[in-house]
């Protein structure tokens, strides 16, 4: 058996295309651009390169993309303030600080300082309690784009063994969070997990959110299950000198037995950019009052 490889580079693509109607139509209505600023402290290169692209595809969109980059130094008291400018600005309906900040910062202090309705990261306790009690908020964008994905290819997901191995606040919890709410069993594995192989091998899905390149092996999927892979690790290539990008799930074993599985690069990565436009255009028509079906995008 081979694999259906899931295509979240095209179904992403979908998804902005969809998003830049409604943006054209947001802008219409409400006489102002839908807007996303996203803060950069440091230089880091993938950072950059992350930042970059995201605003490229926010102008793509239809939507304005406000860039804020800060040097590495700088202190909290500054970081804080441009927060609560942004928080103040009616042209900002998203703010996404980039993560990781360099170690001096206090990520927790930072997102606190964010308005939970312009937290189109969805890293607010404000909004993370929301998902964990089933209120509308925003929903992380890496565990939300995971989950268009398997709905897309599954259909209903009650009943189903879902194994999440990661259980950080930005992916893997929120991943479980949404997959108990589509009635799964849910099962999340951490570093401390015993017995890891056997406890993947139950799960008719599988998403593997670790950061350990290729730690997943073939042999710990069960014969037909979707394997969504989160894992971005730059890795050595054949190459002197050159990287390649390769996921936390060994992709040739595992697509030999997998019903499904995303790839890196192209799977999942691709789908984070297209939700953070989504949650930022659902910010904009809340923050302008202007009603949006809840199916809309
Ligand atoms: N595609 C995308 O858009 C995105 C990709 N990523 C990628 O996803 C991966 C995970 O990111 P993130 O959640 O931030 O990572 P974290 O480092 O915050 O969390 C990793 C998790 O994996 C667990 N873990 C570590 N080693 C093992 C092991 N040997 N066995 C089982 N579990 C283990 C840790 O357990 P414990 O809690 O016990 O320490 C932890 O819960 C990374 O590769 C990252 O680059 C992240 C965000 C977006
Ligand atoms: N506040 C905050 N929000 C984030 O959502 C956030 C963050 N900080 N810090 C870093 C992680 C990582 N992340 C990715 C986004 C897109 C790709 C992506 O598009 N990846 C491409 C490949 C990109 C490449 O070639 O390097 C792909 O998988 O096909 C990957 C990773 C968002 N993150
Ligand atoms: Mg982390």
């Amino acid at each position: 058996m081979t694999a259906t490889v899931i295509d979240g580079k095209a179904f992403a693509a979908d998804l902005r295309a969809r998003i830049a109607t409604l943006a054209a139509a947001f802008s219409a209505q409400a006489g102002r651009q839908a807007g996303l600023a996203v803060v950069l402290v440091g230089e880091d290169p993938a950072s950059q390169v992350y930042v970059r692209s995201k605003g490229r595809s926010t102008v793509e969109a239809g939507m304005a993309s406000f860039e804020h980059k800060l040097p590495a130094d700088t202190d909290e008291a500054t970081l804080l303030a441009l927060v609560e400018r942004l928080n103040a600005d009616p042209a900002v309906d998203g703010i996404l600080v980039q993560l990781p900040l360099p170690r001096h910062l206090d990520e927790q202090k930072v997102i606190a300082t964010i308005n939970p309705d312009k937290d189109v990261d969805g890293f607010h306790v404000t909004n993370a309690g929301r998902l964990a009690v089933g209120q509308a908020g925003f929903v992380p964008c890496t565990p939300l784009g995971c989950l268009m994905l398997l709905k897309d290819r599954l259909g209903d997901l009650a009943g189903l063994d879902a194994v999440v191995i990661g259980r950080s606040n930005i992916v893997g919890k929120p991943m479980a969070q949404l997959l108990l709410a589509e009635s799964c069993t849910v099962t999340v594995a951490h570093s401390k997990t015993q017995n890891l192989p056997e406890v993947v091998r139950r799960a008719d899905i599988v998403v593997a959110a670790v950061g350990r390149p290729e730690m997943v092996k073939g042999d710990w999927i069960k014969p037909g299950a979707t394997v969504i892979d989160v894992g971005i690790n730059r890795v050595p290539g054949a190459q002197d000198g050159k990287t390649r990008l390769v996921g936390d799930v060994a992709y040739d074993e595992a697509a030999a037995v997998a019903g499904a599985i995303t790839p890196v690069p192209g799977g999942v990565g691709p789908m984070t950019i297209a939700v953070l436009l989504r949650n930022t255009l659902v910010a904009a028509y809340r923050n302008a009052g202007i009603a949006l079906a809840p199916d809309a995008i």
